[in-house]
């Protein structure tokens, strides 16, 4: 039986949600049944995320009911996943057309508390992971939708393209899953741009796992020439770290993605800015019809200004503003 149920966030939020009370007795589970086949989450108890990975692989182990006092859920890592998987499931439904990762209403199912602060977030291919963080670099990441949004876009992205996780097309991947990442949690100002400040550092402000408009602000240390995410092709990892750059180039096509959101000059290149509605629905249609699980850079923007084109044709022959702005973002980070 479908019922409201409460609970609060990692923040402290009060939130109504569906959940199911069982018929025969007073359990409820935080089981969504009125989004696609149903927005699931459980609860690992600390397992190593090395052993749950396994199991979750080998049995399709998803972990424990969550507990609840009649219909209220005291579990906030659990509850934010909740929250936030059907945020993001309805972002595809909404926005996009898009019923759940495979467009069939596939399941979701995510698990928290996994491994001992675990500082990660993953989609194992069947479902979202949480770990809690440390406490210091990062809270529970169930808490972050950016995050959620990002980890269920890689599943979109293996039902659709399947863009292969290494080099340029893992960098391809991951900026994919940050641009839906960032459009899903659509918030307005800087934070939009970020990725993980929600999750990040609960000690220092305004800081982020990464920055889409200035990922030069960031700093990871040795794996780049200077030391900061590479807002440039030229400036792109080469090395075989991270397999290959995946988290590290993601930054340069993620600065393109904002440009062309909101204009903007890089390195002497202006964009005239289209905005975020435009902006999602070229990079779904190009990521949905166009990218093949090699696509790389170049590829990228072929991609894009194909999709682009569809949707905002040219006019006399000369290309329309969003096709403008997509082919200025491109070169302004210097992908020809
Ligand atoms: C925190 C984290 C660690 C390792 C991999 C991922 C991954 O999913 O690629 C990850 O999640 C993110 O990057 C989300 C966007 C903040
Ligand atoms: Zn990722």
């Amino acid at each position: 039986v479908d019922v409201t149920a409460k609970g609060m966030d990692i923040f402290g939020k009060l939130h109504s949600f569906n959940a199911v009370k069982d018929a025969s007795s007073s359990k409820h589970f935080l089981y969504d049944g009125t989004r696609g086949k149903g927005v699931h989450t459980f609860k690992a108890n600390r397992m190593p995320e090395t052993s749950f990975i396994l199991l979750s692989g080998l049995l399709g182990l998803t972990g424990f009911e969550v507990e609840s006092n009649k219909n209220f859920f005291y579990d906030p890592a659990a509850v934010s996943a909740h929250i936030n998987a059907s945020k993001t499931f309805d972002y595809f439904k909404n926005i996009h057309g898009r019923n759940s990762l495979d467009n069939n209403g596939m399941k979701l199912v995510s698990t928290v508390h996994i491994g001992d602060k675990w500082n990660n977030a993953a989609w194992n291919g069947k479902q979202m992971l949480y770990g809690d963080g440390d406490g210091q670099r990062m809270i529970s990441l169930s808490g972050g939708l950016d995050v959620i949004a990002h980890e269920m876009t890689h599943g979109v992205i293996e039902k659709t393209t399947n863009l292969i996780y290494e080099n340029e097309s893992g960098a391809i991947n991951e900026s994919i899953a940050d641009i839906f990442g960032a459009f899903a949690e659509n918030k307005t100002g800087e934070g939009l741009w970020l990725l993980g400040e929600d999750i990040w550092t609960p000690g220092i402000q305004g800081d982020a796992l990464r920055s889409m408009s200035d990922p030069g602000s960031v700093y990871i240390g040795g794996y780049t020439e200077d030391g900061y995410y590479p807002d440039h092709y030229d400036k792109r990892y080469l090395g075989e770290l991270d397999r290959g750059g995946v988290h590290i180039n993601s930054s340069i096509n993620n600065k393109a993605a904002q440009l062309i959101t909101d204009g903007g000059t890089h390195y002497g290149v202006t964009v005239n800015g289209i905005g975020k509605a435009r902006t999602e629905k070229i990079f779904y249609r190009a990521l949905t019809l166009y990218l093949t699980p090699s696509s790389g850079f170049a590829e990228m923007r072929q991609a894009a200004i194909q999709a682009a084109r569809d949707l905002h044709p040219d006019r006399n022959g000369a290309p329309s503003l969003e096709v403008q702005a997509v082919m200025a973002a491109y070169d302004a980070i210097g992908v020809y």
